[in-house]
């Protein structure tokens, strides 16, 4: 039996644009998604801890053709399925074991589908416990690239290596296209995360951005603007300006408002920090609702978030300089 986890991540700059090729620069925070395999005769099953309600937890054999029988969504399960399922296909393939069966239980502290890149971080421990699981031992590269993958398939062909680059190698990370790098030098940012309790449907919203992008020059433009950003974004970073860096943060907020992906509770959180003197705020992830990051030494923007309606929850986000790890 073997357990792996991998940690979530903020986007500092660039979520949506980097799909279309402009960089982005995502860090992984100390939340971490947890996922233990062992291997069995045949078939999988999958125990998603997570996906609970009332402390019953699914159970789906998907060897067989039941459902789970709880009170959660289809859809809810069928997306958590997705990704555990690729995620399978995919070590099964590192390994050369076609046909290797599993008992997969997955958990953790990251919220779902809410900008912090929890599906990324499932993918990764997953492949990297059941990978390890068949005594394949891959390192972070070759599990963000297979990680790449299953976030391809399941949110439809339109993804990007950022999250999944990111929370396999841990810290600060670049990625534009194929190209992804860690970035060095990065290991004390004050973030500040604020979560409206709610979710946003990655595929969905990533679709979204396409049609605007397609329809509208400026919304094209838009995206060309936010690669422009993110590229002095990553300067200020390096050479330690964080007072640049939550600017930076904050024109990119309004950008990607501009593209149609952030929501009343996102806009009141992001209102919230600033007018706490935060540096910078804006949403992180794909939007429509979930968190919002912030920049900010002091607790104010911390404090004003707790007292914000909409605002479900506050927290410090440590800088998670670990990426995926077997426990
Ligand atoms: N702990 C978990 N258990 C089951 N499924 C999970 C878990 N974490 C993430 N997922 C899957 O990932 C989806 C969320 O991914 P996504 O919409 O990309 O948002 P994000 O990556 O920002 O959390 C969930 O709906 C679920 O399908
Ligand atoms: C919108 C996007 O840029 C980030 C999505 O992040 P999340 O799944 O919402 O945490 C999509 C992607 O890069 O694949
Ligand atoms: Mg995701």
């Amino acid at each position: 039996m073997v357990t792996a986890s991998a940690p979530a991540k903020v986007y500092l700059f660039g979520e949506h644009a980097v799909v279309y090729g402009e960089p982005a620069v995502p860090c992984a925070i100390e939340r971490r998604a947890q996922v233990t395999v062992e291997e069995r005769e045949e078939g999988v099953r999958v125990n998603l801890q997570d996906l609970t309600i009332d402390g019953f937890t699914v159970e789906y054999d998907s060897s067989d053709d039941d459902r789970p029988d709880v009170d959660v969504s289809d859809s809810l399960v069928d997306a958590g399925m997705g990704y555990v399922n690729e995620a399978i296909e995919q070590a099964r393939e590192a390994a050369g074991a076609p046909e290797a069966g599993f008992d997969i239980t997955v958990e953790g502290d990251i919220p779902l589908g809410a900008g912090l890149g929890s599906s990324a971080a499932v993918a990764v421990a997953a492949i990297r416990a059941a990978t390890a699981e068949l005594g394949v031992e891959l390192d972070a590269r070759e599990v963000a690239a297979r990680a790449y993958q299953v976030e391809h398939a399941v949110q439809q062909g339109e993804a990007s290596r950022a999250d999944t680059f990111c929370s396999a190698m841990g810290g600060a990370v670049r990625v534009e296209g194929d190209d992804c790098r860690t970035i060095d030098g990065v290991d004390n940012l004050p973030l500040v995360v604020g979560y409206d309790g709610g979710a946003g449907d990655t595929g969905a919203l990533v679709a979204g951005v396409r049609d605007v992008k397609d329809r509208y020059d400026f919304a094209a433009d838009t995206v060309t603007a936010i690669g422009d950003l993110v590229r002095q974004g990553e300067r200020a970073l390096v050479e330690g300006d964080v007072e640049e860096v939550g600017r930076l943060m904050n024109f990119n907020h309004g950008l990607l408002s501009a593209l149609g992906v952030s929501s009343r509770s996102l806009d009141s959180m992001v209102w919230a920090a600033r007018d706490a003197d935060a540096l910078g705020a804006k949403l992180t992830g794909a939007g429509g609702g979930g968190c919002i990051v912030a920049l900010d030494e002091s607790e104010d923007a911390l404090t004003a978030l707790s007292y914000t309606p909409g605002c479900e929850d506050a927290f410090r986000a440590e800088l998670d300089t670990e990426g995926v790890r077997i426990e």
